[in-house]
């Protein structure tokens, strides 16, 4: 049986990976994981999907159990703020999109126009979050909605099987170190070998598989899956193996970012239960409260702007709170390496792939490659269809959601400089041409998105064609011909339901200053 599993590297990938793979088979399977000493970690990495519950219960944990060890708070949505013209913003939250008489609300909005704000007026949660609200009473209850912890029928789905089922209404912000500890815990405890070192070589046997790699102090690590979590070095895949990355710089060209990890007072600042994303010069800074800081950083492609200049633009945007704190620059490698299963190593994380963090998707696809793992993980033959499926599923997540960013910076309608102006006339993967072509008379639906799973529903997409302004969108004819009292009475029951929840709900600080 094949069941010695090597994971180079402690950032949240190779922790997560070691977490799940223990939770999955037990006993059964010897994991050690090795982390450098020297090298750190990338240190970011705050803002997750909803679909991360997923992960903490198969774990067998609940939010009481991790939350309040990593600072973590409630993400309700992305705020974006600026990207169609000064002073705007609009929210992409977890909602799910309601239908009437078979046609998504967002196209009767198109169609009836009740207010300007598509996002108020077709989700409850638009509002929640301008009052700043958490999505829980006091006591822990989840407002309103047909599932929650523990109760849920959407519980031992893998992500892909949930999607479309039902819409959890929030995700997570934590500090991604603290996560990597509490993690480092769990794992040790149920026996996983922890090992800190630095990893000088791999070395390949006659067929150039990896038989082990060589440390600095603890010599040499034997294995039968290596599972490449090295970050943006790619050590095993990329280096050891060879194996190609590909880049998306065509089409997506933000590759820096600086980062900033400001101590505030939130009791005093309040929390936003949403990450925030506010369109710069040359890119975009993101914001996202925490208990007790507030994380930030600027995303921006470095023909447009240099580091210095970066710099200061965030820490004039944080204002004097972040005077001694110091910023972490970072070079994004954007793209995907060609196979992340090749031969008997498995790159997951930044080895893997990244696009740059607009929707958060990093762990997101950490989580899914090892869902996928778990799901395909070798037997001793080594039947390729096990790698070649799990190679398929990979790269079309990592391609979809690209397509999905690319769409972020063609439909934002600013264009006033160069590197707005830019977004308008690059090239971008020519099936989403044909898409947009499509989606101005008739939204995006599933038969119309990027035709794979990437974790991101149509009506995410609706939501940022809708936001950002820049692309003229027409309802669907059909809705003319329809009786559209059914949409009206649906505008007003949100209206209603916002109004009574927004009373209700506590503010999300007052939220977790009790439960944390
Ligand atoms: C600017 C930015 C913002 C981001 N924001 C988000 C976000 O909001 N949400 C989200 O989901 N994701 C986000 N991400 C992505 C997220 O940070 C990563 O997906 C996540 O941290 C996983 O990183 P990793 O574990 O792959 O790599 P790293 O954190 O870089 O870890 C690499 C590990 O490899 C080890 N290592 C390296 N070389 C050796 C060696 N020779 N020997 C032994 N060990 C070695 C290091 O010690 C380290 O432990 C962001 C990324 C960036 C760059
Ligand atoms: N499967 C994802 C899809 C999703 C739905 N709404 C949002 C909003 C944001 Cl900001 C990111 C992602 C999503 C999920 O449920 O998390």
């Amino acid at each position: 049986m094949l069941n010695k599993v090597v994971i180079v590297g402690g950032g949240t990938a190779g922790w997560m990976t070691a977490s799940y793979l223990k939770a999955a088979f037990g006993e059964r399977i010897q994991i050690t994981l090795v982390e450098s000493g020297n090298v750190g970690t990338v240190g970011v990495g705050e803002a997750t999907f909803s679909d991360i519950r997923h992960f903490f219960e198969f774990l067998g944990l609940k939010e009481k159990d991790w939350m309040p060890a990593c600072n973590a708070t409630y993400k309700l949505a992305v705020r974006f703020e600026n990207w169609r013209e000064k002073d705007h913003y609009f929210y992409h939250p977890f909602e799910q999109m309601r239908s009437v008489n078979g046609f998504p609300l967002t196209d009767w909005w198109l169609h009836q126009s009740p207010t300007e704000r598509f996002d108020k007026d077709c989700f409850v949660m638009a509002s929640v979050i301008d009052a700043g609200r958490s999505p829980r009473m006091l006591d822990g209850t989840l407002i309103d909605q047909p599932f929650d912890e523990g109760a849920d029928e959407m519980q031992g789905l893998t992500m892909s099987e949930h999607q479309g089922k039902t819409q959890f209404p929030y995700a997570y912000h934590f500090e991604a170190a603290l996560l990597a500890k509490y993690l480092t815990k769990y794992a040790v405890d149920r026996g996983v070998k922890h090992i800190v070192d630095d990893v000088k070589q791999v070395n390949l046997d006659d067929r150039g598989w990896i038989s082990g790699v060589t440390t600095a102090e603890h010599g040499d690590l034997t294995g039968d899956v290596f599972i490449d979590c090295t970050g943006f070095r790619g050590l095993l895949l990329n280096k050891a193996l060879e194996e190609p990355f590909i880049s998306y710089a065509d089409t997506l060209p933000n590759d820096s970012a600086v980062a900033l990890q400001v101590p505030m007072d939130m009791e005093k600042r309040g929390i936003r239960p949403c990450t925030t994303a506010t369109a710069q010069d040359a890119g975009w800074i993101w914001t996202i409260p925490l208990m007790g800081r507030v994380g930030t950083g600027y995303v921006y492609a470095k023909d447009y702007l240099s580091p210095e200049d970066a710099e200061r633009t965030l820490r004039e945007f944080v204002g004097p709170a972040a005077a001694d704190v110091e910023a972490n620059h970072i070079k994004m490698r954007i793209g995907r390496s060609r196979n992340s299963w090749v031969k008997n190593c498995v790159a997951i994380g930044l080895s893997s792939g990244f696009v740059e963090p607009l929707e958060s998707t990093g762990i997101f696809f950490i989580h899914h490659a090892i869902e996928q793992l778990a799901k395909n993980f070798p037997g001793e033959d080594w039947n390729p269809t096990h790698r070649d499926l799990y190679n398929k599923a990979i790269g079309n997540v990592m391609d979809g959601v690209r397509e999905f960013l690319v769409l972020h910076y063609v439909a934002a309608k600013r264009t006033d400089n160069q590197y707005w102006r830019d977004t308008k006339t690059r090239a971008i993967p020519d099936a989403l041409a044909e898409r947009i072509e499509t989606w101005k008379t008739q939204l995006p639906d599933s038969e119309t998105v990027f035709p794979y799973y990437h974790g991101l529903p149509p009506y995410s997409y609706m939501c940022i064609l809708l936001g950002m302004g820049g692309i003229d969108l027409k309802p669907s004819r059909a809705l003319a011909l329809c009786d559209g009292s059914a949409a009206e009475r649906e505008f007003s029951e949100i209206r209603e339901k916002t109004r009574r929840l927004t009373e209700v709900l506590p503010p999300a600080y007052e939220y977790f200053a009790q439960h944390h």
